[in-house]
């Protein structure tokens, strides 16, 4: 059965594309029918996977949920990229944008993407979603179609204090839209080990949420190589195979897999 994980955070550059990427490689490495759907304007998660110009692409998700929205026939096939390394993506550029002000006037805008994932789950073993960092319409849809919510961390104060609003956003979704929502994890991203103050803000998220939020044992260290590959095009496994981001997110990746 097919699992949907939005990778959610309101804070800008907090490693969600970066761990989209290579959760969704991750999981398609160990076999898995991995869609890594983009919902983010800037199209980040297209130009990281190799696609460097996504305001070229003449189909993309802002072309689908357009479609929804006219209630028009649409051909997944002809918005697909299938990568190289195993993965398909559903690629966005900055149409998003003005799809995400037009919602406002649709009837159950917060469910356009969900009608969406509900017609192309059965041919994936994991939809990974990655979001754009803001509260907006696209991200509510994003919550709204997602069994569950993966929220990167940056390791730093700042970053950890806005935590607390993303989690009563994905508690409001929860009530109001999608009951069956559910937090997969909070995933430190970004950390930097040769700095006492990086671990302490990892012992006060763990202090602060692990009772009632599952906080990932694996943690994603600082790297220049992780930091390179959005202009590489592959994922870190190909990049840097042997360095520590690869090894994490590796652990990362059977972390999921256990559930
Ligand atoms: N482990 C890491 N170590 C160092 N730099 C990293 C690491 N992971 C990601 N980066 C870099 O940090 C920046 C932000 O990462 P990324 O784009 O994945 O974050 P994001 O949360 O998707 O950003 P946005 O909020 O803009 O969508 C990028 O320049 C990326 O290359």
């Amino acid at each position: 059965m097919c699992k949907v994980i939005t990778v959610s955070n309101q804070k800008g550059g907090t490693a969600k594309t970066t761990s989209c990427v290579n959760l969704g490689i991750g999981l398609a490495s160990a076999g898995k029918k991995v869609l890594l759907i983009d919902t983010d304007p800037q199209g980040s998660l297209s130009i990281s996977l190799g696609y460097p110009e996504p305001d070229e692409m003449e189909n993309t998700l802002a072309t689908l949920m357009m479609n929804i929205v006219n209630d028009e026939e649409f051909c997944l096939e002809d918005v697909l990229i299938h990568h190289e390394e195993g993965v398909d993506i559903l690629p966005s550029n900055i149409e998003l944008s003005a799809i995400e002000v037009s919602l406002v006037n649709v009837m159950s805008r917060e469910l356009i993407l969900r009608q969406l994932v509900e017609r192309v789950r059965v041919a994936y073993d994991f939809i990974i979603i990655d979001c754009m960092p803001s509260l907006g319409m696209m991200t509510i849809n994003a919550l709204a179609c997602a069994d569950a919510v993966l929220i990167p961390v940056q390791a730093a104060y700042l970053p950890v204090k806005g935590l607390q609003q993303l989690i009563k956003t994905i508690s409001r979704v929860k009530r109001q839209l999608n009951p069956k929502l559910k937090i997969e994890g909070i995933l430190l991203t970004m950390v930097d080990y040769r700095t006492n103050y990086a671990k302490d803000i990892c012992s006060m998220v763990y202090e602060a949420y692990s009772s009632s939020i599952k906080v990932f044992k694996t943690e994603i260290p600082m790297s220049v190589r992780a930091a390179e590959i959005s202009a590489e095009g592959s994922s870190i496994y190909k990049y840097d195979p042997k360095g520590k981001a690869a090894y994490a997110y590796g652990e990362l990746t059977k972390e999921v897999l256990n559930g």
